[in-house]
């Protein structure tokens, strides 16, 4: 039985797409905060923001990350997971954590090309690259400290994967 690994970071830094990727790698199960409430709620992220508000989201966030954390697994988390302290503990005491890293031009660029607007309604009513930047400046140091593990998310998903294994496997012989 191995710990479940998490995967944090700014929207659009690819948690889904390499948690997929990842969890064939290493013959785990995938899952994803925001899946789950979908199928839990049978509502999109943008439905439960319009009717509830974001501070429900959040809370039903929490819950979902503890549903979610299973042995073997690989959980893709929603870019806003750090924002409670709660969670950030929760993470580092139940697995390992991986960060996601790119920067908000990269990242915008993803979203203005697929925006996914039922997943990722606005934080902020900001064009995306305005409000990229200003999500990473609010929330850098929450994933930064809150990993075990920085990857760099500016290379082919396969690349991603290729990396995060190897600081897995390094953090295990140290
Ligand atoms: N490493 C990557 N390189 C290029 N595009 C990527 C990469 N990872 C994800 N994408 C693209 O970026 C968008 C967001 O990916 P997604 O996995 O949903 O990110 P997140 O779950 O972190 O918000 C999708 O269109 C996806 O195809
Ligand atoms: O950054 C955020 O606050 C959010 C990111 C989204 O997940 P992804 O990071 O998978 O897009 C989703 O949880 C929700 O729209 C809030
Ligand atoms: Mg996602």
């Amino acid at each position: 039985m191995s710990l479940p690994i998490y995967l944090i970071g700014a929207r659009g830094c690819g948690k889904t797409t390499v948690g997929k990727a990842l969890s064939q790698a290493l013959g785990y199960a995938f899952n994803d905060t925001d899946h789950y409430l979908q199928l839990t709620t049978q509502r999109s992220v943008a439905e439960i923001v319009a009717s509830e508000g974001w501070d429900s989201f959040r809370a039903r966030e929490t819950e979902s990350l503890r549903a979610v954390t299973a042995p073997n697994t690989v959980i893709a988390t929603g870019g806003g997971m750090v924002l409670a302290e709660v969670n950030c503990r929760f993470m580092r005491e139940h697995g390992q954590v991986i960060w996601l890293n790119a920067p908000s031009e990269v990242l915008a660029d993803r979203l203005e090309h697929q925006p996914e607007a039922a997943q990722r309604p606005t934080l902020t009513g900001r064009p995306i690259a305005e409000e990229m930047g200003d999500i990473l400046r609010e929330r850098a140091h929450l994933y930064r400290q809150t990993a075990h593990h920085e990857v760099n998310a500016m290379q082919s998903p396969d690349r991603v994967v290729e990396h995060i294994l190897q600081s897995l496997s390094l953090a295990r012989a140290s």
